[in-house]
């Protein structure tokens, strides 16, 4: 299948588990990779036939800076949820990575993969 991609999209956020990170918003980078069928756009030279990655990536901004959530498990998968509902693609896989989180590691994350049912 084909793919359409989205490579370190930053997004600053309210987001984690402790109090202190209640307070300012931290910097997180998102991976995300769509399957979609893009022959018909290629045929056609036509935006309306793919998946507009600026539109998702607008979508995705949208949700991580209007809910408030801890972990970073909750975020991916109302994102997951999303991207399947509102766009044209047949699975979506979303890597996260919040990297002031753990001082000693250059980055840390989650990565979910997700089928449309
Ligand atoms: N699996 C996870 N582990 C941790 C998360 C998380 O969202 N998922 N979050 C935190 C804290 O918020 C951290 O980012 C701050 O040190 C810790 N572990």
């Amino acid at each position: 299948m084909d793919k359409v991609y989205i490579s370190q999209l930053h997004v600053e956020t309210i987001i984690g588990v402790y109090d202190f990170e209640k307070e300012s918003k931290q910097s997180l980078y998102f991976d995300i990779e769509m399957s979609t069928d893009i022959t018909q756009a290629a045929k056609t030279d036509d935006i309306n036939l793919t998946v507009d990655y600026a539109n998702v990536s607008e979508r995705v901004i949208a949700l991580s800076t209007s809910i408030q959530v801890e972990l970073l498990e909750t975020l991916l998968e109302r994102l997951a949820e999303m991207i399947l509902n509102e766009f044209a693609v047949s699975d979506v896989k979303i890597k996260v990575s919040k990297p002031a989180a753990v001082s000693q590691a250059q980055t840390v994350g989650i990565e979910i993969f997700r089928t449309k049912n």
